[in-house]
């Protein structure tokens, strides 16, 4: 199931902007990895090129190497569709099918891959519900719309959904920003559980919440305007937070910019 990551001397381009240098950066398996930074740094375009997600945007490409395993996620010969099911992502804006049942949500996944077997579906949406602390409060109304739960619920069944087709690791774009402080710390409890058995990688600008949820913590900056983003450091979260190696980290975290 949670498998690492190795990013090798990762650029990223959308055409012929260079957005982010030469990213190297190791993710351990059952493990929570937190990118923070300034807005504009690269964050959120790395995590996309970690499930390929950033080739769909026309003219995006990367340079280097993504490691999953030891095998390359970029590799002439992988199907970048299998890499999006083994590499979950969710958003920072909670997106369930919104006149879909909650049950189907969960399941779509697995139906789109051709899997009919309603007991088994029914296996899968509950194990996935418990899975992401959502069970108890929809177990008596699964077949009402997912559109229809709070934001906090929402974003817990786009997790449902992501964990439904078990994958190997779970990327997390800012997954608690349209969130009120109550459902982010029920989100943060979840990321905890969640990494006993996957592998976790989130961006956040929430100093706090990288603190709170992490184990090790990536600080990306821009060296200036127009330079593309890059990985300045990355150690221990409780280092990053409390003795950071580079000044730069020191400066973001303690709120002189950014
Ligand atoms: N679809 C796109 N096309 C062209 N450039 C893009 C695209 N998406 C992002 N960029 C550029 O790439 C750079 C990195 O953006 P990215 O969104 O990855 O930063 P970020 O650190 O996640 O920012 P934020 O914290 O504000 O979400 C920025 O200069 C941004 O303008």
């Amino acid at each position: 199931m949670a498998k690492r990551f190795d990013i090798k001397d990762l650029n990223i381009y959308y055409g012929k902007f260079h957005a982010v240098n030469s990213v190297n950066l190791a993710v351990p398996p059952r493990n929570v990895t937190a990118f923070i930074g300034p807005s504009g740094c690269g964050k959120s375009t790395v995590l996309r090129s970690l499930n390929r997600m950033h080739e769909v945007i026309p003219g995006a490409r990367v340079e280097g190497k993504v490691l999953l395993d030891g095998e390359d996620i970029y590799a002439s010969n992988v199907d970048p569709v299998e890499v999006r099911r083994t590499i979950g992502m969710v958003f920072q804006r909670p997106n369930p099918f919104p006149t879909m049942s909650i049950r189907d949500n969960v399941v779509a996944g697995l139906r789109l891959a051709g899997v009919k077997n309603k007991k088994h579906l029914d296996e899968v949406a509950e194990r996935s519900l418990r899975g992401a602390n959502l069970w108890n409060e929809v177990k008596d109304r699964l077949d009402r719309p997912g559109g229809g739960l709070s934001g906090g619920q929402q974003q817990r069944l786009c997790i449902a959904r992501a964990i439904a087709v078990q994958p190997d690791v779970l990327l997390m774009d800012e997954p608690c920003s349209a969130l009120d402080p109550i459902s982010t710390l029920a989100i943060e409890d979840l990321i905890t559980e969640l990494k006993k058995e996957y592998t976790i990688v989130i961006v956040t600008h929430n100093m706090q919440q990288a603190a709170r949820v992490s184990d090790q913590t990536a600080f990306f900056n821009l060296l200036g305007v127009g330079q593309p983003g890059q990985l300045i450091e990355v150690d221990d979260t409780e280092k990053i937070f409390s003795n950071p190696g580079q000044k730069a980290t020191e400066d973001y975290i303690s709120g002189r910019f950014g």
